[in-house]
């Protein structure tokens, strides 16, 4: 068998289901600008709508949730006795809005076995880095401060591990001499807005194909 196909075998596939444009839940923590470019190009003929923004935290993506009349809800962790209490009310919260799929853009919360359960396999999430370098909740400073000379932006599915899902795109990043957390962070973002919302628009369109490690967008060739 070409290695092609073999690498092609997949338990995994998110095909487009019965909702045209499909429905979005988007996860955000923080500023929330990425979650705004989502907004912005989910008009017209965008294959995609978001029916809700979920936060773990008070924070400005809520408003621009609420700009747009996009109903918004915070499921933080402090308000559960447990982790598990927080992975089971935040999973109850987004099925609530029957998403196809969900993208975490910013949303600084490893998602757990109860979340993943009900919505593995349709989880979009954006990290600013290449990788599999740089995982983790603080990628650009851990980038800036290995000296690395090019980094990047990478849209993946998400898995159980932190930052180990299959990748869907990626596009890099030159590092400047001068760069502080706060510059190359913001040029990150601008590849990243344009990166996720082009991911999204193409597995709405034609869904992902994926065998745990890799994963591919069929492409429009009929
Ligand atoms: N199961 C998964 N959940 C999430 C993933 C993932 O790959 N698998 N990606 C994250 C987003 N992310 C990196 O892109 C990320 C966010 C947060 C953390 C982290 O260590 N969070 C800590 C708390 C940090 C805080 O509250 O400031 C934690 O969850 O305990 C790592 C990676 C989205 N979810
Ligand atoms: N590891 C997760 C992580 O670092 N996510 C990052 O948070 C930022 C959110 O920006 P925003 O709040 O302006 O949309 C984005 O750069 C995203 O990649």
């Amino acid at each position: 068998m070409a290695a092609r196909s073999r690498a092609l075998t997949a338990p995994h596939v998110f095909r487009p289901g019965s909702h045209s444009p499909v429905r979005v839940v988007v996860l955000a923590s923080g500023t929330g600008s990425l979650l705004q470019s989502l907004i912005a190009a989910a008009v017209g003929d965008y294959p995609a709508r978001i029916v809700a923004v979920g936060v773990d935290r008070d924070c400005a993506a809520v408003a621009h949730a609420e700009s747009a009349d996009i109903p918004a809800f915070r499921v933080a962790l402090r308000e559960y006795p447990d982790r598990d209490a927080w992975d089971r009310a935040l999973t109850a919260a987004v099925d609530a809005h029957q998403p196809d799929l969900i993208v975490s853009a910013g949303f600084m919360k490893i998602l757990g076995p109860e979340f993943m359960g009900r919505f593995g396999g349709r989880i979009i999430n954006t990290h600013p880095a290449l990788l599999p370098s740089f995982p983790g909740a603080h990628a650009v400073p851990d980038a800036l401060a290995y000296g690395v000379k090019v980094t990047g932006s990478t849209v993946h599915l998400v898995d159980s591990g932190v930052d180990t899902g299959p990748v869907l795109a990626q596009e890099p990043v030159v590092v400047l001499e001068d760069d502080d957390e706060s510059s190359l962070h913001e040029r990150i973002k601008t590849v990243e807005r344009r990166l996720l919302v082009d991911v999204i628009a193409a597995v709405a369109t034609r869904g992902v194909v994926s065998d745990g490690r890799k994963a591919v967008i069929p492409s429009d060739r009929t």
